[in-house]
């Protein structure tokens, strides 16, 4: 059996943890129940950056906890098409194929529904799994029970610059304010409606005017000595627009010339996944 899981970049400037896009670009999984032990073993352009498979295993208990079922033994094999703690989706990546495949092996047969809002609530927020799950940009609600997303299809193609740098999730949200001014709340707010409101209207080239972001980016940034010098150096050849993808580090901008951006490791240039994730035997 196999499950694949795109890319996801969320945020999006405004939206933090309420705007999530699925990419095209997928983690691979291949997974079968006729083993008597569990093993994961890990292939592909990033297999090397990984450090151990311990997100599999936490959110295989997180869904014994939950359900009552017991995960069988399981056969993993992935292939790691999304790169690791570079702010597209690689952990929903994994909760989401985790769930599937405790999903089946214990044969809950959990709905999708359901399945999404035990991904949201182990990652911590819904705007990488969601996107993961549905594809497309999502607009998603999340608040303790209460859980909602809606979809829209969109056809573009978006720019990552990837530095050499991982950034990751959990201590980057740790660095953000417990207050906010009330003129930046309200710059966010006024900045992630005239987006959506855009994408709505299908005026695609007008939303990537209202990215702006007063709310995460710069506490992230200044944070970190070189995403700092990364995103000056972005900043420095005057973008159209620019956004930090997720968490970071990576920056989704419309820059063409990346000459002399420090820690530039690649550039992915990625088209809107309407589809979300593929399932086959
Ligand atoms: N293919 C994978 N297999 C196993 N664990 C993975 C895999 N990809 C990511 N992880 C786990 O997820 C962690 C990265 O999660 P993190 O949320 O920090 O980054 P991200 O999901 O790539 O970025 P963002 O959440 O900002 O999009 C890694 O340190 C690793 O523990
Ligand atoms: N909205 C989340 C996305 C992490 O990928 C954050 O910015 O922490």
């Amino acid at each position: 059996m196999r499950i694949m899981v795109p890319a996801t970049t969320t945020n999006l400037g405004a939206g933090f943890d309420v705007f999530g896009l699925a990419l095209d670009l997928f983690n691979e999984v291949f997974f079968s129940f006729d083993t008597d032990r569990t093993i994961i073993e890990s292939t592909g352009k990033y297999a090397p950056d990984l450090e151990n498979h311990d997100l599999f295993f936490e959110v295989f208990e997180f869904f014994e906890k939950k359900t009552g079922y017991r995960v069988p033994p399981v056969r993993i094999s992935q292939v790691c098409n999304i790169p690791i703690s570079s702010g597209l989706g690689s952990s929903a990546a994994v909760i989401v194929s985790a769930l599937h495949i405790a999903n089946v092996g214990t044969k809950a047969n959990l709905s999708q529904w359901d399945l999404m809002k035990l991904a949201a609530e182990i990652e911590g927020h819904p705007d990488n799994v969601v996107p993961a799950f549905v594809g497309g940009l999502v607009v998603c609600y999340q608040d303790g029970e209460n859980f909602d997303f809606e979809k829209f299809e969109l056809d573009f193609e978006l720019t990552f610059l990837v530095p050499s740098f991982s950034l990751c999730t959990n201590t980057m949200r740790k660095v953000l304010p417990r207050q906010v001014l009330f003129e930046d709340a309200v710059f966010n707010i006024k900045n992630s409606c005239q987006f959506l409101a855009k994408i709505a209207s299908g005026k695609l080239n007008e939303a990537f005017k209202y990215v702006g972001d007063r709310l995460h980016q710069n506490y992230r940034i200044n944070g970190n000595e070189k995403m700092k010098e990364f995103v000056e150096a972005i900043l420095s050849k005057k973008p159209g627009y620019w956004f930090v993808s997720g968490s970071g580090p990576s920056v989704c901008t419309d820059l063409e010339d990346f000459e002399g951006i420090p820690y530039l490791k690649e550039v992915l240039k990625l088209k809107v996944n309407n589809r979300g994730l593929i399932i086959s035997e």
